[in-house]
């Protein structure tokens, strides 16, 4: 039998859709459980993580917005549980037509003398607001009159916790259905929600956390798949993905011999900052083609890498490698494209002609888009990376869906392509061409600013390189291909976001500039490694 505490790290890395989790609640309601125990079940675990959120005195006053399914159930019963704990609870139901078992609860919550008032008005003076509108079950616009309502309450100055979903989401996309609630936090129940994961909901959901029903996996594995291909990355499965810990005879080379090309006198900090990145990844070797007037600088802060100096335009960028040099097979990886600027298309087309792993970043993605993202690509045998904020995707799959939904998106430009496509932003989302798919849950807004990404394609470089030495030198390109994962990427993009959230607590969001996220890379893993080796003692 799994150990709950491998159940709910199962549980915490799965993602649903409404459809999804409305199967497995039938599973659940087939093989016996009754509803209203459900219910109940649930109910009672969210009072207990409210009280302990809110506790008394202060918040006293609570109001709870319930709407007419099952959500509004939820919200009754916590009403009730509230009450009782000593807490000052008022409803506001802007509804008459109720599910069966809600309108029960709201008659019980009337009983016992809970105020409910039409009107949201009198709510107004409440400390602490509770969601219960709508959950998984909205799928149309919202209208009179509870669009007004919820505008009303967004513009109220109290905490507003959401059950399940923030009222007003999409489900699966994480859209505002005409208008959402403004959450502070969202307590989601029994397994997360893909829109809670979109970059579109995050202003409205607040901090989110997971209610754990106690589901059955093999009712969740049953809908989802025994191995589903979109997965919440969680810090567990990166560490586990991540290179901690080496082999005790090894040598730099067994470790990954990384080149990366960037940099160019316009951005000289794009080559120092991927390099920084890399050399946190632990890569064995580091090996920086850059315009050579960049040698002393990159020189003075990476003193262990080897400068390949690139004859340069007029203008400081780099146009090819030396003569002297063969992009041979002693590179495990190359990571190109961070500062390079439009003249190094040469340079560019001769490394996607290559026969090394790539992770293609910034004016590397451009250059790729001018050629022909999907052909390109297509021809080539090696593992590649495409790193693109949202620009740049735009760049390379001119024909996306990407405003309708970030995910499947990616998933179509992997597909299209054969390459891991990761697009950045504040929730990355990873897929390669099986459809896997990994998004990365937790990060923060200091790490929107110039250099953070030349950060990732270093780190992301050197994550590669060592994965890649792991394997024989007879290796297939198949087998190559398929040992670069989503998983070791999103451990990667987990990583970074670490340091970001890391350097953020301790520098505010203000001081995160690209130099020092780099400074913050090692204490974040420590920081993290650390927290999960207690964990494990503890259990
Ligand atoms: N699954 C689980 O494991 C568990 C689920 N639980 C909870 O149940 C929640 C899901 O409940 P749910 O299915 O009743 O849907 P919910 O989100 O309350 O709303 C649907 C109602 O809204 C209505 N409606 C829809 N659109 C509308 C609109 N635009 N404007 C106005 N009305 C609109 C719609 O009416 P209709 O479409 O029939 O007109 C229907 O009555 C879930 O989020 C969680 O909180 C837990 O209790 C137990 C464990
Ligand atoms: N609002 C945000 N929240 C969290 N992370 C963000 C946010 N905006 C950007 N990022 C992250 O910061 C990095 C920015 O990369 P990029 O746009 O390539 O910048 P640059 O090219 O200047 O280095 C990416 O890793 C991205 O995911
Ligand atoms: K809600």
């Amino acid at each position: 039998m799994i150990s709950p505490q491998d159940r709910l790290e199962q549980i915490q890395r799965i993602i649903v859709t409404a459809e999804q989790m409305r199967s497995i609640e039938s599973r659940v309601f087939a093989a016996g459980m009754p509803i209203a125990a459900l219910m109940e079940k649930v109910a009672s675990k969210l009072a207990h993580r409210i009280a302990a959120l809110y506790p008394l005195p202060n918040p006293r006053r609570v109001g709870i917005l319930v709407g007419p399914g099952h959500n509004g159930g939820d919200a009754l019963v916590v009403a009730r549980e509230l009450h009782f704990k000593g807490y000052e609870v008022m409803l506001c139901c802007p509804v008459s037509k109720l599910k069966e078992l809600t309108e029960g609860h709201l008659r019980y919550a009337t009983s016992l003398e809970i105020p409910c008032h039409p009107q949201i008005e009198s709510l107004q003076t409440c400390d602490l607001l509770i969601d219960g509108l709508f959950g998984f079950g909205l799928e149309r616009s919202l209208t009179d009159p509870i669009a007004p309502l919820i505008e009303q309450v967004n513009h109220w100055h109290q905490p507003i916790l959401s059950i399940d979903l923030p009222s007003g989401l999409h489900t699966d996309t994480g859209k505002v259905l005409g208008v959402a609630i403004r959450a502070t936090q969202t307590l989601c129940l029994g397994l997360w929600k893909l829109g809670l994961l979109q970059e579109e909901a995050l202003e409205h959901v607040g901090s989110a956390e997971l209610i754990d029903l106690d589901l059955p996996l093999t009712d969740v594995l049953a809908v989802v798949g025994d191995s589903p291909l979109v997965q919440r990355g969680t810090a567990q499965a990166a560490i586990a993905t991540l290179p901690l810990s080496r082999p005790p005879t090894t040598h730099k080379y067994k470790m990954g011999h990384l080149l990366l090309v960037c940099g160019s006198r316009r951005y000289a900090g794009g080559a120092l900052l991927t390099g920084l990145g890399a050399r946190a990844s632990g890569v064995g070797m580091l090996s920086i083609a850059a315009p050579e007037s960049l040698k002393p600088a990159l020189s003075a802060q990476l003193p262990e890498a080897l400068i390949i100096d690139c004859p340069e335009t007029p203008e400081g960028a780099i146009t090819a490698f030396p003569s002297s040099f063969s992009l041979d097979s002693s590179f495990d990886a190359i990571a190109c494209g961070p500062g390079l600027t439009s003249d190094a298309t040469a340079i560019v087309e001769q490394i996607l002609a290559s026969q090394c792993p790539l992770v293609l970043d910034a004016d590397g993605l451009n250059i790729l888009a001018q050629q022909g993202t999907i052909p390109t690509l297509q021809n080539r045998q090696a593992p590649t990376i495409l790193t693109p904020h949202l620009g740049e995707f735009k760049r390379l799959f001119p024909d996306s869906t990407v405003t309708e939904c970030r995910v499947t998106a990616v998933q179509r430009a992997a597909q299209q392509t054969g390459a891991i496509v990761l697009l950045k932003g504040a929730r990355v989302a990873i897929a390669d061409a099986q459809g896997n798919t990994r998004i990365n849950p937790e990060s923060t807004p200091a790490l929107a600013r110039g250099g953070s990404g030349d950060v990732l394609t270093g780190l992301m470089g050197g994550l590669v390189a060592q994965a890649i030495a792991k394997l024989p030198k007879e290796t297939s390109e198949d087998l190559r291909t398929s040992s670069i994962s989503v998983d070791l990427i999103q451990s990667g993009a987990w990583w970074h976001a670490q340091a970001g959230i890391l350097a953020a607590q301790e520098r505010t969001e203000l001081g995160v500039d690209a130099y020092t996220l780099t400074q913050f890379l090692i204490p974040a893993l420590r920081q993290q490694v650390d927290a999960a080796d207690s964990k494990t003692f503890s259990n």
